[in-house]
């Protein structure tokens, strides 16, 4: 199957809303408010000078019926010059209704933005699993721009011509009311018509808005992945896809423009037959003497100084139906609960969420239970953690160690192993299962005991898909269990605020992540406050001082859009000099050295050393020579840790393990991989 073919994972809430438009603009009025003055002064301004315009049909009928009829050119001077001064004040006060918008509104949209973009930083990884890239970025960028042009432009016409179109009808009917009643015939139905075209309109504005963010993560995933693209010649599959995706739009934008023709038609036509008719019912009336020629002239003026007004509603309603449709996708965003506010949710909510809600972590906890897991006590396919070594007793990473490699069936009694008694990093029946898993899908890790003694390094071993990424992710609180615990030092890591957490723990991961900023950013933003010395340290390290040196601009080098102008082995070193820069007191290393060259590996590995002395680690291995880095190592399998002990022990005793360490066991452990979006992503 041609899997970059496909359609883009939408978020999971793509569905329109069944409120009206007002209800999800109205949510805007909080990020208004601060400019409302202005708002408000610029939409009098604008209705004074809308006014105006309905003023000069009055001043041309007086022409008419008083110098014009009484043969009096002086008072038509006068007339034409009190016109021009009209047309003057009009152009005047929209040059400055414009004026008074422009700036706030920017302002607004600026806030908008930084809303959405710190909200984005707050959400947990969960949401950004979920959510395709493309659909933030246009609800970033697109989406807040049409609101934008919603303030400056339709939030006011709509007022000012509604306010317009009042007083223009209470002209008509003053100045000839059976007249004014033919020109108001049309409103009915139009009132009809438009809430009919609001259902149908709001709900293809809201598709096309979606299929807009499915264009962007796709032009983003082709940007991004141009080596793969080009590299497996995908470039006619992917602009295959790209041109359905652009297809559907364009199909989605005529119906659009279908709904808008028909509306604008009806709101063009029925006024003009009115004004037809009362142009017809109007001359009959001069010919009988009823009406005079300066009145008909006048309320035909003004029933076509209406017509913009009366026109424009319709591009107007379109505008505002976009607008709130983009405000529903806004506010999707910003109405997701970062993992603080999901934990305060009732389960259910929690659930539906698609975070770990007290509810999943008691489901979880049950399951792993019912399973011999944590809890009963049993020990049952748990890893004895009591004869672990402490950090005074802990075998050196390489002189292998007495004590023994521990399995599944291993004993667990001694009450020092209860969590929280002693440093170090503890699992305690830790049980996690990925929000957006199969209901059918056993959870990812289903009982993880395993303490890593303060100042231990512990190497984490298992097959491809066990969990070992997932069981690391937990430790920075990039997800939180489902089930059990994970203490820090004997503190409950949910009882430590993200920022201590981050202050303790320090990542590098398999697919190292640079920033499009010089190395030295890079780096440092591995810490607080670190100073030059912490950056060359940690460039010693990673042995990246050497390559670094050799850039154009040494540490002050841009490295380019993530990284892309180094190599992968380059970049990992960046990413683990970043890792160790701010000294932290947990270090957790997924794989670190994996595109490493052997030469390389072995000089990062015995920098590397000085520091993992130092520090409490937790390193995902595959290779015996990461292993080695290690004082002991945990085997990961069926969800749980199936074996710790020293590489030595565990390759004599754990078939499993000496399998994995061969090469020649490629059996997955984990769950069945999930399934991938379209895009070719995982989502
Ligand atoms: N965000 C996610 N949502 C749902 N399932 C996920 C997610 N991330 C990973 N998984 C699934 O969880 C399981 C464990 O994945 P994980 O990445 O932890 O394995 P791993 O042991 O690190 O594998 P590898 O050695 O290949 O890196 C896999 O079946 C994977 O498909």
């Amino acid at each position: 199957m041609d899997a970059t073919a496909s359609t883009p994972a939408r978020p999971p809430s793509s569905e329109p809303p069944r409120h009206s438009a007002v209800r999800s603009l109205l949510r805007l009025w909080p990020f208004v408010r601060p400019v409302r003055a202005r708002l408000f002064t610029a939409a009098v301004v604008a209705v004074v000078a809308s006014c105006i315009s309905l003023v000069i049909p009055l001043v041309l009928k007086w022409i008419v019926d008083g110098p014009v009829a009484a043969g009096a050119p002086g008072g038509v001077w006068l007339g034409g010059g009190f016109l021009l001064a009209l047309g003057v004040a009009e152009a005047g006060l929209f040059g400055l209704r414009r004026w008074l918008v422009a700036r706030p509104l920017a302002g607004v949209e600026a806030a908008l933005r930084e809303r959405l973009y710190t909200r984005l930083q707050r959400l947990p990884v969960a949401f950004h699993d979920r959510w395709a890239s493309g659909q933030l970025l246009s609800r970033a960028t697109t989406d807040l721009q049409l609101l934008r042009m919603f303030l400056a432009f339709p939030l006011t016409f709509l007022l000012v011509n509604g306010a317009t179109i009042v007083v223009g009808c209470a002209i008509l009917l003053s100045q000839r009311f059976s007249l004014g009643l033919v020109l108001l015939a049309p409103v009915l139905p139009l009132m009809v018509l438009c809430s009919v075209f609001e259902a149908k309109y709001a709900l293809a504005a809201r598709r096309a808005l979606d299929q807009v963010g499915d264009l962007t993560t796709v032009i983003e995933e082709s940007v991004l992945g141009i080596r793969i693209v080009k590299g497996f010649g995908r470039h006619r599959s992917q602009a295959r896809m790209f041109r359905r995706l652009t297809h559907e739009l364009r199909t989605t934008e005529l119906r659009k423009a279908r709904y808008l023709a028909v509306l604008w038609a009806a709101i063009t036509v029925l006024p003009e037959l009115a004004i037809g008719a009362a142009l017809v019912l109007g001359t009959l009336q001069v010919a009988d003497g009823a009406l005079s020629a300066g009145t008909l002239v006048a309320f035909l003026s003004t029933a076509l100084a209406l017509r913009w007004p009366v026109d424009s509603i319709g591009f107007l309603l379109a505008m505002s139906y976009e607008a709130a449709m983009a405000t529903d996708r806004y506010f999707e965003v910003l109405d997701a609960p970062t993992a603080e506010e999901a934990q305060a949710l009732p389960g259910q909510a929690a659930a539906a969420a698609l975070l770990p809600g007290p509810r999943a972590a008691a489901d979880d906890a049950a399951d792993v239970v019912s399973g011999g897991g944590p809890g009963d006590g049993s020990g049952a396919g748990r890893t004895d953690a009591a004869d672990r070594p402490g950090p005074s007793d802990r075998p050196g990473a390489s002189n292998g160690s007495d004590s023994p490699a521990r399995s599944d069936s291993s004993d667990r009694s001694d009450s020092s192993d209860r969590p929280g008694v002693c440093g170090g990093l503890v699992f305690s029946g830790v049980a996690f299962r990925y929000p957006d898993a199969s209901a059918d899908a056993p959870p990812t890790l289903r009982g993880v005991d395993l303490r890593i003694a303060s100042g231990e390094t512990m190497a984490l071993v298992g097959a491809t898909g066990s969990g070992k990424t997932t069981l690391t992710a937990l430790v920075p609180r990039l997800y939180d269990p489902t089930g059990g615990r994970i203490t820090l030092d004997g503190r409950d890591l949910t009882a430590l605020s993200r920022d201590e957490v981050r202050g303790l723990v320090s990542v590098a991961f398999e697919e190292p992540t640079l920033f499009s900023a010089s190395v030295a950013e890079n780096v440092l933003m591995g810490g607080v406050d670190l100073q030059e010395a912490d950056l060359r340290r940690a460039l010693e390290v990673a042995q990246a001082d050497g390559f670094v040196a050799a850039l154009p601009q040494g540490v002050h080098t841009q490295v380019g859009e993530q990284g892309m102008s180094l190599s992968g082995g380059q970049r990992q070193r960046l990413a683990l000099a970043r890792a160790v820069a701010g000294r932290p007191r947990f270090l957790i290393l997924d794989d670190p050295l994996s595109a490493l060259d052997v030469h390389t590996e072995a000089l990062v590995e015995a920098a590397l050393r000085q520091v993992l002395a130092t520090t409490t680690a937790l390193v995902v291995a595959h290779r015996p020579s990461t292993v080695l880095l290690a004082d002991r190592v945990a085997l990961l399998s069926g969800g749980r840790i199936a074996a710790v002990g020293t590489h030595q022990q565990l390759l004599r005793d754990n078939a499993e393990y000496a399998g994995l360490m061969s090469g020649t066991d490629p059996v997955p452990a984990g769950p069945a991989p999930r399934p991938r979006d379209a895009s070719g992503g995982t989502r």
